[in-house]
C-alpha cells in the first residue's frame, strides 16, 4: 500500500461575495450573494513509502489545499485520501501521530515561548520518551545546528531560523509521512542546504516518506525522484524530472560567448532554425525552434559559428526552471503520467 494516496480529490470553497461599501456589507449580512471556487478540480497520486515527491505547480494552483486535505485540516468535497493507512480527516488522532507537517508560512509552535520549551510540550503531548526525545533532538541539532537559537522565544527568531525549529518539531515523535508546505522559504542558500541534507538522511536512512512543494527549482533538482504538476486544480504531469523535460522542454540549448554583435555574413536575425532565449551582456542562449525541420546540435554549433564570432560555445541542457515555466504556462489540463 502507499504511503500517500490521494484519489480524485475535490474542494470546493464557499464564500460571500461582498461588494464595496456600506450598503454592499449590509447586502451580505442580510441577503448573502455566494460564489463558489474549485480550488481543487481533480487530483489524484500516491507516493510509496521512503519516496520523496515534489507537489509543483504555479501560485493558485491547489497544492497547499490539496496538502491540507492530505494532512486531514481540511474535508475533501469529494474523493478520498489514505495516509499511513488512515483517512486522514476522520481518523485525526491516529493520522497526527502518522504525519509530521510544515507550512513555512504558519508555525505549530508556541509563539511566546522558547523553541525547546515548545519541543518539550510536543514530547509529552505525543508521549515519547525522554531519552529517544534527546537522541532526536541532539541528531536534529547536528544536522541543522538548532541549539544555537533554541533558548530563544519563537516570535523573536527569523523566519529562517523558525521554520528550522518547525521542521524539528514535526519530526521529534518520529512520524512515518512527512508534509513540507514551502519548507525552505525565507532560509539563506546554506541553510537550505542543510535541510536538504536533513531531508535526504531522513528519506535515504530513515526510510520516511515526504511530500514537498516548493517554488525553488534547485531544490526541486536536488531532491525530488518524481514530481507531480498540479495546474488549475488537477494533475497535468506525474513522471520523472527526465519525464517533465521530456514533455515540456526543448531538449538542449546552446551557449555561446559572442563578441560584439558582429555577424560574419552580415544577415539579420537569429540563424536558420535557431532562436535567441536570452542574452545577458556577451552571453546568449540559442534553442532549436519546433517544428518540421528541427537541427541536431551539431547542426546548431555550426550554424552559431558561422555567424558570429564566438570565444565559447557549448551544448546545455535546458534550465530547469524553462522547463517548468513551460509546464506552468500549459493551459491544457489532462492527466499524463508519464
Ligand atoms: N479558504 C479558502 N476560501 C476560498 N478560496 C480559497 C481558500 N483557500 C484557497 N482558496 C483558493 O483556492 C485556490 C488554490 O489555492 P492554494 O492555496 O491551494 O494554491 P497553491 O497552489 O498552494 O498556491 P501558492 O503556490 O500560491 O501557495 C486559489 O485560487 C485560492 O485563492
Amino acid at each position: 500500500m502507499p504511503a500517500i494516496e490521494a484519489r480524485g480529490l475535490v474542494k470546493t470553497f464557499r464564500s460571500v461575495v461582498r461588494k464595496p461599501g456600506v450598503r454592499g456589507g449590509l447586502r451580505a449580512l442580510l441577503a448573502p450573494e455566494y460564489e463558489v471556487r474549485r480550488a481543487v478540480e481533480d487530483v489524484s497520486f500516491a507516493v510509496e513509502q521512503g519516496e520523496l515527491l515534489a507537489l509543483l505547480g504555479p501560485n493558485g494552483a491547489g497544492k497547499s489545499t490539496t496538502i491540507k486535505m492530505l494532512t486531514g485540516i481540511l474535508t475533501p468535497s469529494a474523493g478520498s485520501a489514505v495516509v499511513g493507512g488512515v483517512v486522514p480527516y476522520l481518523a485525526r488522532e491516529a493520522n497526527a501521530r502518522n504525519i509530521g507537517a510544515v507550512f513555512g508560512q504558519r508555525t505549530q509552535l508556541w509563539w511566546d515561548l522558547p523553541a525547546r520549551e515548545s519541543f518539550r510540550i510536543l514530547r509529552d503531548i505525543y508521549g515519547v520518551g525522554a531519552s529517544a526525545h534527546a537522541a532526536r533532538l541532539a541528531e536534529l541539532d547536528s544536522l541543522l545546528g538548532i541549539s544555537a537559537f533554541w533558548n530563544t522565544r519563537v516570535r523573536h527568531l527569523s523566519l529562517g531560523q523558525r521554520v528550522l525549529c518547525d521542521l524539528s518539531a514535526a519530526l521529534l515523535h518520529d512520524p512515518p509521512v512527512l508534509f513540507l508546505d514551502e519548507p525552505t522559504i525565507g532560509m539563506d542558500i546554506v541553510v537550505k542546504e542543510k535541510v536538504r541534507a536533513l531531508l535526504r538522511h531522513e528519506v535515504e536512512q530513515r526510510g520516511r516518506t515526504v511530500l514537498l512543494t516548493t517554488h525553488d527549482v534547485s531544490e526541486v533538482e536536488r531532491l525530488a525522484g518524481r514530481v507531480v504538476i498540479v495546474n488549475h486544480g488537477r494533475v497535468v504531469l506525474d513522471g520523472t524530472l527526465e519525464h517533465m523535460r521530456q514533455r515540456f522542454g526543448s531538449g538542449w540549448q546552446v551557449h555561446a560567448t559572442v563578441v560584439g554583435t558582429h555577424r560574419r555574413d552580415g544577415a539579420a536575425g537569429c540563424p536558420r532554425g535557431l532562436a535567441v532565449v536570452r542574452s545577458e551582456g556577451s552571453r546568449t542562449v540559442f534553442e532549436p525552434l519546433q517544428g518540421a525541420d528541427v537541427l541536431s546540435p551539431h547542426e546548431a554549433l555550426g550554424r552559431i559559428i558561422e555567424r558570429y564570432e564566438v570565444t565559447d560555445i557549448s551544448i546545455e541542457q535546458e534550465d530547469l526552471e524553462q522547463v517548468l515555466r513551460a509546464a506552468y504556462l500549459d493551459a491544457r489540463p489532462g492527466v499524463r503520467t508519464a
